[in-house]
């Protein structure tokens, strides 16, 4: 397992063609956020219009629209529940982040399946939190996508069916090869396992245990993959630039909250260009 350095922001992050507009940055489609758990798919959004995606669309409870907007009125917002609407945006996007604040009712297993029904091998789909638990509950038959899972332990327990205690890496890898793509594993000490080699995270810090945390890395992998060309990479950039930015920030601060890691991207990401 190879261990994830600074080097691996250069040679993801590109210095911006000065011939380029939006369209150049990707778009990415993020769907989430119930009436309960607005705050997950709002951190996920902040994150890709900070990573620097050039268009993005939230799909969410409509009783979100005002506080999304209110914070961010670079993204565009839809009901989930609007069939027609969530087929078309997601369609059109590069990269579709699904599961931040999804929840695991009737209505999020639609949403979750309409996704699944929509993206093709082209996509890159993130799949996060509670869509990690609504495929493993209900047994979700997974689409042809450049699939991405970022699981805590328990959400790769119930997806991958090992306890946390025996989630070595021959168990971990064995079954990501069955899911296909790839699995970024979150923990104090995250692993990510990919179709080409798996990398350890040794950057983060307990600064960072606090909800939310997960909705952001997930948000900022939607940004970073719509954006930059090689996925793996992607992947691997957005990770360690999530833990690294907290390591700065926890120099001088107790907690690190998911909104400050976000608001440090455009300038975390500038010094990190190549
Ligand atoms: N502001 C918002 O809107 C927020 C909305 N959110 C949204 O809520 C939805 C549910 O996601 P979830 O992660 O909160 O719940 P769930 O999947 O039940 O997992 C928790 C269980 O797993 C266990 N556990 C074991 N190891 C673990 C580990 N390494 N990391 C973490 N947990 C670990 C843990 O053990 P315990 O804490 O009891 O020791 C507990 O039993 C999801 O859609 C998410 O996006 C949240 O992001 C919060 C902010
Ligand atoms: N002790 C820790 N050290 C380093 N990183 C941590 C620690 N605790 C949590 N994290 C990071 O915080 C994130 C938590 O993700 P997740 O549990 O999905 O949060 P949420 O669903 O609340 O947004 C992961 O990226 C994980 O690696
Ligand atoms: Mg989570």
């Amino acid at each position: 397992m190879e261990t994830l350095t600074n080097e691996i922001l250069s040679q993801t992050i590109r210095i911006r063609p000065e011939e380029s507009h939006k369209g150049t940055y990707g778009r990415v489609c993020l769907v989430g956020g119930n009436d309960h758990f607005g705050g997950a798919i709002l951190m996920a959004t902040e994150a890709s219009v900070y990573s620097g995606a050039g268009l993005n669309t939230t799909l969410t409870d409509s009783s979100n629209f005002v506080s999304l907007h209110a914070r961010m009125p670079e993204a565009m917002v839809a009901d989930f529940t609007n069939h027609a609407e969530l087929t078309d945006l997601v369609s059109s996007a590069n990269t579709v982040v699904v599961g931040p604040g999804l929840g695991t009712t009737s209505q999020s297993l639609s949403v979750l399946q309409t996704v699944f029904d929509t993206v093709t091998p082209t996509q890159t789909l993130i799949i996060d939190g509670s869509a990690i638990t609504l495929v493993s509950e209900k047994s979700l038959k997974l689409p042809q996508a450049n699939l991405v899972f970022t699981p805590h332990q328990m959400e790769w327990q119930r997806l991958s069916g090992i306890k946390i205690a025996d989630q070595t890496d021959a168990a971990n890898e064995t079954v990501r090869q069955q899911l296909g793509g790839t699995v970024v594993l979150k923990s104090h000490q995250t692993k990510i396992y990919t179709p080409t080699g798996s990398y350890l995270n040794t950057a983060g810090t307990p600064a960072q245990a606090t909800g939310g945390m997960g909705d952001t890395l997930a948000g900022m992998i939607g940004g970073f993959t719509a954006q930059f060309e090689n996925q793996t990479n992607a992947v691997l950039a957005a990770v360690y630039a999530h833990s690294a930015i907290a390591d700065e920030l926890a120099k001088t601060q107790y907690v690190v909250l998911p909104t400050q890691i976000i608001h440090e991207l455009p300038r975390f990401m500038h010094d990190h260009q190549h």
